[in-house]
């Protein structure tokens, strides 16, 4: 079925849902569109208008189911949204015009509830047909919203598989930048992970095969423990109160434990909110002292570690500028990216940032990597890492840095340091991981994000 535009009516727009405020549903469609408005047209990341406390006030003012419904349809709007375009293009005989930006938005959420969600078609297009005919921008498109996802609903079954097989989910650069790195396979399976959520990796306190029992997860092999989909939020599952765990992907469990033995040893985590990897130093008996920029991350980090009942000084600073009175011993810097490591958890990365974004990033990282070097006694390890999939934060930065950076030789990491990371270890001796990465028959246990870590010493 293809359809047109219907030609632009004369009478006023029907602003009905701004008078009908209780139509059950319309606030959290129009939450969705809006927000998909941010995230892909003013490039707005979706963690912060998503905040429970601080979020968009659209999002904040729904119930719970509602923002629950809401960041569903988002999340499926954006690891799919390739394939949403191709499936909608399809449907028009002309394009849509490229200010037709509301009516865009207006689709994508009502094809992605129809496509991807539990949610009745029936009650996804109406939906949509009123909030387009609510808001003056699209009034006069209500009858093609209409049209166009009832088409789709009635032929999804034979129109969805294809239409993946074919759809591009991710914007060029993005697959560009994955295919250059890793080659046009292991950049295909890189992104075929990314259309499938995560699933979440604890790191424990102690007894890995006890708290997997219990959690119905599996022991993988670095000893993070791993559940394919969570039976009750994270604050209600067993153990959280007593401190038994934290939410860590496995691949982010590494770099601090690429330190090594740091018990007894003083150590400085440079970028530590909200602490995963302080927890994982003050577990092994280090002496912590956690930095951050950030005095709400940090506030986040101290609320982490006193739930874990573990303890780290923590110095709310700017690294580029703070002195410290006195050397360390070891440094992790776990240092700000472009987050591309974490696309299953986080689809709007691709949408929301650029290669301008890694390339700043990199430029950042290089300053803050130079600046760890100023923080450690000669003879001291460092270990850097970073949740990007891009080689400009990685293996690029990492090779510049030997080059031009005295009084610093590296470390390479070895194969057995840590089980199970032998096929993330480089010939440059650096650790590579990609959500290619433990890959088995099933995707919803696969995967890892995508880390770089790389360590030296201090020669001066
Ligand atoms: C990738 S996150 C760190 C995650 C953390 N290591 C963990 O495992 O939970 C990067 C952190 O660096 C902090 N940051 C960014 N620039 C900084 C700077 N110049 N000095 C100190 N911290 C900084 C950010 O506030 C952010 O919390």
């Amino acid at each position: 079925m293809v359809l047109s535009r219907s030609p632009a009516r004369r009478r006023q727009p029907d602003n009905s849902s701004e008078t009908q405020p209780d139509v059950p549903g319309l606030a959290s469609r129009k939450a969705a569109a809006k927000l998909l408005a941010a995230v892909v047209d003013a490039k707005t990341p979706l963690d912060g208008m998503v905040d429970a406390e601080h979020g968009h006030p659209q999002y904040a003012a729904l119930s719970v189911p509602d923002r629950a419904l809401v960041r569903a349809i988002l999340l499926s709007a954006l690891r799919f949204r390739g394939t949403i375009a191709q499936l909608i293009a399809a449907r028009l005989r002309d394009a849509l015009p490229p200010k037709a930006r509301a009516l865009e938005h207006i689709l994508h959420a009502g094809a992605s509830q129809i496509l991807f969600l539990d949610v009745p078609d029936s009650a996804a297009v109406d939906l949509a047909v009123t909030h387009a005919k609510s808001d003056p921008r699209t009034a006069r498109f209500g009858g093609l919203v209409n049209g166009l996802l009832r088409s789709l609903s009635r032929e999804k079954e034979t129109a969805l598989p294809p239409a993946l097989d074919r759809a591009e989910d991710a914007p060029h650069w993005f697959r560009s930048g994955l295919e250059a790195a890793y080659g046009g396979e292991k950049a295909r399976t890189i992104l075929q992970a990314h259309r499938v959520e995560a699933p979440v990796d604890f790191t424990m306190r102690a007894d890995p095969a006890l708290w997997a029992e219990r959690l119905d997860g599996t022991v993988l092999p670095n000893g993070s423990v791993r559940v394919a989909r969570l039976p009750a939020p994270v604050p209600d599952l067993p153990g959280f109160t007593e401190g038994a765990w934290w939410v860590q992907d496995a691949a982010a469990s590494l770099p601090a434990r690429l330190l090594g033995d740091v018990a007894g040893l003083r150590v400085a985590d440079l970028c530590a909110a909200p602490g995963g990897k302080t927890a994982q130093l003050a577990l092994a008996g280090a002496k912590v002292t956690a930095f951050d920029i950030s005095r709400s991350r940090l506030k986040r980090l101290r609320h982490n570690l006193d739930r874990l009942g573990l303890e780290a000084e923590t110095v709310e600073a700017d690294i580029l500028r703070h002195e410290p009175a006195e050397l360390f011993d070891a440094i992790l810097l776990d240092a700000p990216c472009s987050s591309t490591g974490t696309v299953r958890r986080h689809p709007d990365v691709p949408w929301t940032k650029g290669p301008e974004d890694v390339a700043k990033l990199a430029a950042l990282q290089r300053r803050l990597a130079e600046r760890a070097v100023q923080f450690v006694k000669p003879g001291g390890r460092v270990v850097f890492s970073n949740c990007s999939l891009m080689p400009e934060e990685g293996e690029d930065l990492w090779a510049a840095f030997l080059r031009e950076v005295p009084g610093i030789e590296p470390e390479p990491f070895r194969a057995d340091e840590i089980e199970g990371i032998a096929p993330f270890v480089t010939q440059a001796g650096t650790l590579r991981t990609t959500p290619a990465d433990w890959f088995s028959s099933d995707p919803s246990v696969s995967g890892l994000d995508g880390f770089f870590a790389a360590r030296f010493r201090i020669v001066k």
